[in-house]
Order: structure tokens, then sequence, then C-alpha cells
């Protein structure tokens, strides 16, 4: 039995081997950096940090800045330097949403055409764009600990909803704007928020009336599990968040956040036979053995490798 185990592992860590190293030519730190509209750090070993960058327009998501967030949590997600992720804006406001200027080019390029079904399909494709967007922040089996101040607005909540781990500053606030603009929201706030927040009551009337939730109000509600003085007490409280869950086995990190997804949209038994399936592979693994060892002799944790 154990020498099939230790036999399996040999076979797993040589064919293991030639895929990080396909990886690590196509994945690198350099090529993650290159986007326009987001810069991307990295603060700590292990901890990388994404930051929303259009100060000058509040970090209004434009059409570019929709697409790089996608590329970038999926790059990262591949990426063995990086096991955790701070997701933050520069400048005075976390992000004020969809680029209204960027929105009003989508309706000229709609006007252009004279059938509804050709104008369904513009619209089709670019929710669904926006939609995976926003999805890869929690595809990318990484924690990302969203880090926000300021204002937080419309698609920056269907941001935010995404994040595993919220935490804000006290002049932070959050606002469900699509009502006030005339659309439902489509890219993640009605689906995740709930799931977030308890209360449907309080839910509910934040996206239909679209008032403002403060930050003390927002901790109350469990949409943030902590609130700093300023940014600068923030940054650092997410960076050395983020140092303790880096410094764990990311084969534990990882699996623990893909099964707390699946099991979010599952029933209890589906999430069960969820984790038995993962699991009958992951326990395999060298961390499990290394960190449960250093447990029970009470040893210094174990450091990992890359994953
Ligand atoms: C498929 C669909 C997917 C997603 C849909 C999402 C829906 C939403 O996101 S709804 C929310 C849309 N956002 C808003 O309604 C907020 C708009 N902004 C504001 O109301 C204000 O900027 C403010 C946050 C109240 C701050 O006001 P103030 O301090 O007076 O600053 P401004 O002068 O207004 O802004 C400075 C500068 O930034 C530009 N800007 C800010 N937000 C946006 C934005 N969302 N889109 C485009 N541009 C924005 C603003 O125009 C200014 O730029 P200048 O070049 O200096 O004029």
């Amino acid at each position: 039995m154990i020498r099939s185990i230790i036999n399996s592992r040999i076979f797993l860590n040589g064919s293991q081997s030639i895929i990080k190293t396909i990886c690590a030519s196509r994945m690198s730190t350099e090529a993650c950096s290159q986007y326009k509209t987001l810069k991307l750090t990295v603060e700590k070993p292990f901890v990388y940090h994404v930051q929303l960058q259009r100060p000058e327009k509040y970090n209004a998501m434009n059409q570019t800045m929709w697409i790089e967030i996608g590329k970038c949590f999926q790059e990262l997600a591949y990426n063995g330097d990086c096991r955790v992720i701070i997701l933050s804006g520069i400048g005075k406001h976390f992000t004020t949403g969809i680029d209204l200027m960027d929105a009003s080019k989508i309706a000229a390029e709609l006007a252009e055409q004279d059938d509804v079904a050709r104008r369904c399909k513009i619209l089709n494709k670019m929710i669904h764009l926006y939609q995976d967007s926003i999805t890869s922040l929690e595809k990318c089996n990484k924690p990302v600990i969203g880090a926000i101040h300021g204002a937080c607005i419309g698609g920056g909540v269907d941001l935010i909803c995404a994040t595993d781990i919220r935490y804000c500053t006290e002049d932070a606030w959050f606002q469900v704007k699509e009502v006030d603009i005339g659309m439902a929201a489509d890219v993640g706030t009605l689906q995740r928020l709930p799931r977030i927040i308890g209360s449907a009551s309080l839910v509910n009337e934040l996206a239909l009336t679209c008032r403002k939730l403060q930050a003390g109000e927002a901790k109350e509600s469990g949409l943030v599990s902590k609130v700093f003085n300023n940014v600068e007490s923030l940054l650092q409280g997410a960076i050395e968040l983020g140092v303790v869950i880096a410094e764990k086995s990311p084969v534990a990190v990882q699996g623990t956040k893909r099964n707390l997804v699946y099991s979010r949209d599952h029933t209890v038994q589906e999430g069960l036979d969820h984790i038995a399936d993962w699991n009958q592979t992951m326990l395999q693994s060298d961390d499990f053995m290394n960190a449960t060892v250093a447990q029970a002799t009470k040893s210094p944790p174990p450091t990992f490798s890359k994953l």
C-alpha cells in the first residue's frame, strides 16, 4: 500500500515537473504585469496585489478593465509564486462602477443594428464577457482579499462580492446602483450578495433603493469582516492576512476555497461528495504528510513547494 503510494508519487512528480516548466514559461510574473488599467505587484513572498488603476476616473470600469481583470485572475490562478491576492483601488475611491461613457459607446453600436436579434447578440456577448470577468476571481483558487476604501459602486459591488474576504476603511461606502441607471444588476450582485449578507430584507432594500451602505453597517451585516481607520492600515491589515494564508499549504488553501465556493452553490450532500472526490487525491499530497507531522511533533510549520 505505502509502496504503491510512493510509486504513484514518483510518477506524479515526473509529470508535474513537465507541466510546471510549461506553465512557468507561459505564466511568468512579467507577463502578468502588462496591464493598462491594473497595477500588479508582489507585496510579500506569495502575496500578490492587484490594484484598479484609473484614479483620474475614480477607477471606473471601462471595457479594457473588465477584460484585464479576467485575464489577470486567470493568469494568477496558474502562477505558482502567487498564493493569495489582495484587490484594492488606487486614488480616492475603490471604484465608481461601470464606465458610463463606455456604456454609451455600446448604445451607439446597438443603434447601427436595425434588428432586435442582432442587437441582442451584441448585448449578450458583452454581458457574458463582464460576468466572466467577475467570476474569474471566484474561479481562481487563490483566496482574494478585497481591500475597499471610499466609494464602491455598481460594478464595484459585483466585483467585491466575488472576493473571499473583505476589509474596508471607515470612510468606505457601498452602493448597488444599477436601478438608478435604469437596469437590473446583471454581473453578480443579485446572485452573490444574498449569499454574503444573511438578511434578504437588507439585500432587497439595498438593491431596490440604491441607498449607500456605510462601513459600519457593512460590518454589522457581514459584507466586510474588518474596518480600518485609513487606507494605510487597511492595506497593512490585508497584507498581514495575506502572509498568514500564504504560509499555509497551498494544496489545503486552494482546496478549501474551491470547496467553499462549490458548497455555496450545492446541497450539503453534493458538497460532501465533492470534497470526498477532491481529497481522495489531495490527501496523497506531500503537504498533508508534512503539515500533519509538523503539527503532531509541535515542530515549526513546514515550507511548502509552489502550486
Ligand atoms: C453589463 C453591465 C455590467 C455592469 C454594470 C454595472 C452597473 C454600474 O456600475 S451602475 C454604477 C455606475 N456608476 C455611477 O453611477 C457613479 C458615477 N459617478 C458619480 O456619481 C460621481 O463620480 C461620484 C462617485 C458621486 C463622485 O462625484 P465627484 O466627487 O463630484 O467626482 P466626479 O467629478 O463626478 O468624477 C471625477 C472624474 O471621474 C469620472 N467618473 C467617475 N465615475 C465615473 C463612471 N462611473 N464612469 C465614467 N466616469 C466616471 C468623472 O466623469 C470625472 O471625470 P472628469 O474627466 O474629471 O470629468
